[in-house]
């Protein structure tokens, strides 16, 4: 696959400053292409600090859309939630207009009902005909140490949804909302970014000649036309003998 680009950084502060540069670089190109940026984003510790990072930038928030590839199925207030993470970090500190920002929807107390009505928003927003799947300019990611990405978790039943936009994700009994593969396949940009030694082992079998995706999820990302990039810290990626 000649559009994945592989970088291990020396550190944490060096993973962030390189993710921000790609983060930029994504929307200046979106916003020339297409007047417009749209970013579905991560949850999880490791991309807050690329968030703060971003609510320093001086950029047009009015072009900039912001969607989640996956949420916690709890309350936008809950500690746990993505988007309340994000928007301390990040949305609240910009003067993004409010109709940019996409959260999940976690609060029909069925997560089915809240996955199809956050699908008819984005179909509704990329005016997508049925049966395709939004092109997004960037998809943040992470990785667990049990390989799993956005909220497809090894062994459950979200790892097979290939005609939905957006399925029920299960950690462990509790559910979670998440963009189905394709959903991820289809975007112009994927950024892994990954950091600390309890991921080495995951990103050891991800980056595998052979390993079963369905056990490390992560390695069912292969966009079909976009870049993958793999931002590592040397803590996560030094076994993987890149430079
Ligand atoms: O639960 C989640 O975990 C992954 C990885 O999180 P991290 O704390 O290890 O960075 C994250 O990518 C995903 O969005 C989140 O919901």
């Amino acid at each position: 696959m000649n559009n994945k680009h592989v970088e291990v950084l020396p550190d944490k502060t060096a993973l962030i400053e390189r993710a921000r540069e790609r983060v930029l670089s994504e929307i200046r190109t979106a916003i020339e292409r297409s007047d417009r940026a749209t970013i579905a984003l991560a949850g999880g510790g490791t991309p807050k600090p690329l968030y703060e990072a971003l609510a320093k930038e001086a950029l047009p928030w009015d072009k900039i859309h912001i969607f989640w590839g996956d949420e916690r199925y709890v309350p936008p207030d809950h500690p746990d939630s993505n988007q309340r993470m994000a928007r301390e970090a990040w949305l609240d500190r910009v003067p993004l207009p409010p109709e940019n920002i996409h959260p999940m929807p976690t609060g029909a107390a069925n997560p089915a009902v809240d996955a199809r009505t956050y699908e008819q928003e984005l179909q509704a927003f990329f005016e997508l005909e049925s049966g395709t799947f939004p092109k997004f300019d960037l998809i943040l990611l992470g990785i667990g140490d049990d390989a799993h990405t956005a909220s497809l978790f090894p062994g459950t039943e979200a790892l097979q949804v290939r005609d939905r936009l957006v399925t029920v994700g299960n950690k462990d009994g509790q559910a979670r909302l998440t963009f189905t593969v394709p959903s991820i396949d289809a975007a112009r940009c994927i950024l892994f970014l990954v950091s600390g030694a309890g991921k080495q082992e995951a990103l050891d079998r991800i980056f595998a000649p052979e390993a079963n995706p369905f056990v490390y999820p992560a390695r069912f990302v292969q966009p079909r036309e976009g870049q993958l990039w793999w931002l590592l810290d040397d803590a996560a990626g030094r076994n993987l003998g890149v430079g």
